[in-house]
């Protein structure tokens, strides 16, 4: 029964993530082992679904049978993976069963060896920073990186105000970036062959041991982009490299390694026990919960080796700065930071994530990290050379700076998906939810998303089901077992309007939406990025609309410049959209 131990691997304690484990894969989970170890082993299978039940928070699961593919799915994205692998699992028998597992992958034998890494495997992987190899070689790019003494010896931060424009570096599969065969076998075996944009540029960076910010846009896959590199160094994959960078043994032997904050509500579930019990090598939090339980001396982060911000810019608003205060403070060592020689620390990496990056991102990176690099889609900058004067995309204009309305800015490039269509219409505060039944209709869109500001009125538009098609409400009010059986009937499409708030505005991975729908006005422009992005993701076509009164449209238009996209007026007339291609043109001339 080595299989059934229960022990933990990864503990999902973020709302955001817990919302992709929909109740019936956890009764499949359950289903699942006990059909595969027998009764004897109902006991220990319940209980370890009912701690996936509690809220899904929870999951801790498994060190030998899942552990990959729960490290997987601790994060919104991964859940498509994670819903495939089990239909693996219970096809053939570990160690060798093909799914990803622990002992699958080495756990408590062999390592398998990374492609890259200095090894003599590594001929296969490109250069990072575009030109030529021996060039980036003599800059010191290419080589791992143990600490900021090597990071600066290698001219790191002798290049300081040096931009470096990578050349396009669009990896063609998963095996040019250097991460473990097993791990290669295993995406491509669940469909994800091609790494995207973003991942080709991360995924070499972050396994030199650099601090980054990921900054791409919505749905570019920025979640694997940090996670293949750090499951690729911890656990059974954890190789000589890593280990060396990260001073050795990174304070204790499957201690948690990876500390990835969410911003989301926090859980009310309780996993202090689950942490007693397990040790977890990854763990996923909101901000509030993590420092609690750090304050609590119920999470020993002080050995933890990476440290991921996921929207970032989100994390660094006021609410959470004391959390974070302390997250910053307690989870491994500050690259570079005086060893306190009364807490043995590690020694750690610092990964900050978000489609919108606002200077103070970048500020906060450069106070926090050591030497950080700006890691987009196909370059990859030394953040010392960005300045608040040419925001790296959507942050507001700084003081004293005045956009250039004759010039699109980057924003849109680099934090709207390209080919995402924008539209606004105006309607009377009454007939809003008319006008968007009628989008719908003439779009013929079949998975919708409709933000809303304020939870009253949204519930109201969908017990009117006033848009005349099967809607449903997700927003903090429910609890969380509504909020993912709502979710899993959108995604199966049992509902086709998705009424929401700003909780769904980050994060949600719906690959099949094709419109988003403003019934209210987003805040601000980075709001309005964040709730589009939830359309035209991974390359897929999408269509926003903002429907507004008259007295809006100079906002919609304000957010148009700062965007740097064009927002098309439209109407809807028999049954067709109608866009005022004149509007259109002048906008269009504007860029
Ligand atoms: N290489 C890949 N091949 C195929 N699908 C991928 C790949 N990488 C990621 N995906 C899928 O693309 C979708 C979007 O990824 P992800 O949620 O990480 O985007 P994101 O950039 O973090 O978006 P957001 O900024 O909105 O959070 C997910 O469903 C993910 O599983």
């Amino acid at each position: 029964m080595l299989h059934c131990r229960f022990s933990a691997y990864c503990v999902v304690a973020d709302e955001s993530a817990g919302r992709q484990v929909p109740i019936a894969f956890l009764e499949r989970v359950k289903d699942d082992l006990v059909s595969k170890y027998g009764a004897s082993d109902k006991a220990g299978t319940n209980a370890a679904a009912s701690s996936l039940n509690k809220e899904f928070g929870f999951l801790l699961l498994v060190g030998e049978s899942f552990p990959i593919r729960r490290a997987l799915a601790t994060h919104k994205n991964a859940s498509s993976l994670l819903h495939t692998s089990i239909h693996c699992m219970s096809q053939v028998e570990p160690p060798n069963h093909g799914s990803l597992t622990l002992s699958s992958v080495g756990f408590q034998g062999e390592v398998d060896k990374p492609i890259n890494k200095g090894g003599k495997s590594s001929s296969k992987v490109k250069p990072l920073l575009g030109s030529s190899p021996g060039s980036l070689k003599s800059k010191g790019i290419g080589k791992p990186i143990a600490s900021s003494e090597k990071k600066k010896a290698f001219g790191i931060v002798e290049r300081k105000k040096q931009q470096i424009e990578a050349a396009p570096f669009a990896a063609k599969s998963f095996s040019e970036l250097g991460l473990p065969l097993v791990l290669i076998e295993r995406l491509e075996k669940e469909g994800f062959s091609v790494p995207t944009e973003v991942q080709s540029t991360a995924v070499p960076t972050i396994l030199q041991n650099h601090d980054v910010i990921i900054q791409s846009y919505t749905g570019s896959g920025k979640t694997l982009a940090y996670l293949l590199p750090i499951l690729s160094s911890i656990g059974p994959l954890m190789n000589k490299v890593s280990k060396s960078a990260s001073g050795g043994d990174s304070g204790g032997k499957m201690g948690i390694e990876a500390v990835v904050v969410a911003p989301s509500r926090e859980l009310g579930m309780q996993i202090e026990e689950a942490l007693k019990k397990n040790k977890p090598a990854i763990v996923v939090g909101t901000p509030g919960r993590i420092a609690e339980l750090s304050a609590a001396g119920k999470l020993r982060t002080h050995g933890c080796r990476y440290l991921v911000l996921d929207e970032v810019d989100e994390l660094l608003s006021f609410n959470f700065w004391e959390d974070m205060h302390r997250i910053l403070e307690h989870v491994g060592r500050r690259s570079g930071a005086d060893p306190d020689p009364n807490v043995k620390r590690t020694e750690r990496q610092l990964i900050m994530v978000s489609a919108t990056v606002p200077f103070s991102v970048v500020r906060a990176a450069r106070s926090w990290g050591c030497d950080p690099l700006l890691v987009q889609a196909k370059k990859v900058i030394p953040l010392d050379t960005v300045s608040p004067s040419a925001p790296i995309n959507l942050s507001r204009p700084s003081v004293g700076s005045t956009p250039d309305p004759t010039k699109p800015s980057q924003a849109s490039v680099e934090s709207l998906p390209p080919a995402l269509k924008h539209y606004y219409c105006v309607a009377r505060l009454q007939h809003k939810v008319d006008t968007m039944r009628k989008c719908i209709h003439a779009l013929d869109a079949k998975v919708v998303i409709a933000f809303m500001n304020n939870t009253k009125q949204l519930k109201d538009v969908v017990f009117k089901e006033a848009c005349g098609m099967k809607a449903a409400e997700l927003h903090g009010d429910l609890g969380k077992l509504a909020r993912s059986s709502t979710l899993k009937k959108f995604k199966n499409g049992e509902v086709r309007v998705l009424v929401t708030n700003e909780l769904s505005a980050r994060g949600l991975d719906v690959a099949e939406c094709d419109l988003v729908v403003n019934l209210d006005l987003p805040t601000d422009s980075t709001h309005y990025a964040h709730r589009a992005g939830r359309t035209g993701r991974l390359g897929r076509d999408g269509t926003v609309l903002t429907i507004c009164e008259e007295s809006e449209v100079f906002i919609v238009k304000k957010m148009e410049k700062q965007l740097g996209v064009t927002v098309a007026f439209c109407d809807f007339v028999e049954g067709k959209m109608l866009v005022n291609q004149e509007e259109k043109a002048l906008s269009t001339s504007r860029k």
